[in-house]
């Protein structure tokens, strides 16, 4: 298999392409944009030093992100063109999300939020992604907007599987980053299943309507206390619809929570997002 493989697909090389502006810092490496020599495609490389890695113990957290993004294939999920190694380092060339992290789009706007047809539409396509992620058996467990790419023509794309796992799962890892979008079953590390990922599409809902989530507080024992209670209260501006769909997601018994397909088809999602492309999207 590996033989055939040689064959069929060209083996990259780091001077294959043309390195440009640095475009960040990922979690284990530095990311820039880049230029395919022939083709002047223009993708992101993600550099990661081995040494880093070793001593991070994130080799095998790679090697799944690599296993994978490399079989995963959507509109709203980030691919991984190719990857290769030299003595030194691991490179990922990745597609380029021109309009970058969305986190930041995110705090860049007026309140810090999304309007109701910009949240829909997002949400809309990042509960596709995750459909897709379950059929494959794949629990992403780190939805955030931190994770989300954003494209031209608004289009959002879900990435860093580096906490994905297959389902169902009792990972003992710690997670990094923020502990805003732990479910209770993770809060409690007892067993999870993909309805994980519901959970957090719940917080994701309320923080694009509302510019922080649900559970936020200054210390981190009272965020999981929040977490566990389920507490947490709208905010006036929010329509009742919107409200709606984040109380059927921000559910303790994980199974209850609304299905990816419940959510697709939800009524403020439909209206909201055919509102969104009429408007943002001519
Ligand atoms: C999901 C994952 C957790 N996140 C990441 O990996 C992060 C870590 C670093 C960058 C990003 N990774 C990617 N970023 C892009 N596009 C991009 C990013 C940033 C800007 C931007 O705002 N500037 C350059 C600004 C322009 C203005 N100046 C002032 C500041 C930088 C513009 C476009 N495409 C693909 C990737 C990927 F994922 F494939 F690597």
């Amino acid at each position: 298999e590996i033989y055939s493989k040689r064959l069929s697909s060209p083996q990259w090389k780091l001077s294959d392409f043309d390195i440009g502006t640095p475009l960040g810092r990922g979690k284990f490496g530095r990311v820039y944009l880049a230029r395919e020599k022939n083709t002047k495609y223009m993708v992101a490389l993600k550099m990661m030093f081995k040494s880093e890695l070793v001593k991070d113990h994130m080799e095998h957290q790679v090697r799944r992100e690599i296993e994978i993004q490399t079989h995963l294939s959507h509109p709203n999920i980030l691919k991984l063109l190719t990857y290769f190694w030299d003595e030194k380092k691991i490179y990922l060339i990745l597609e380029f999300a021109q309009e970058g992290e969305l986190f930041k789009v995110l705090n860049a706007q007026p309140h810090k939020r999304f309007d109701e047809p910009t949240a829909a539409y997002y949400l809309r396509q990042v509960a596709e992604a995750l459909r897709y992620c379950h059929s494959q058996s794949v629990i992403h467990r780190d939805i955030k907007p931190e994770n989300l790419l954003l494209f031209s023509h608004h289009v959002i794309k879900l990435a860093d599987f580096g906490w994905s796992v297959h389902a169902p799962s009792k990972s003992r890892n710690t997670m990094c980053g923020t502990i805003d979008y732990l479910p209770p079953e993770m809060v409690d590390s007892q067993t999870y299943n993909e309805y994980v990922d519901n959970w957090c599409l719940g917080v994701l809902c309320y923080e694009f309507l509302c510019g922080a989530p649900p559970f936020e507080s200054s210390e981190q024992a009272e965020t999981f206390k929040k977490i566990r209670a389920v507490m947490y209260g709208f905010k006036p501006h929010m329509s009742e619809s919107s409200r709606n769909l984040i109380s059927k997601l921000l559910l303790k018994v994980p199974n209850s929570r609304l299905p990816l397909t419940d959510v697709i088809g939800n009524p403020w999602i439909i209206k909201n997002s055919e509102i969104f492309t009429k408007t943002k999207l001519q």
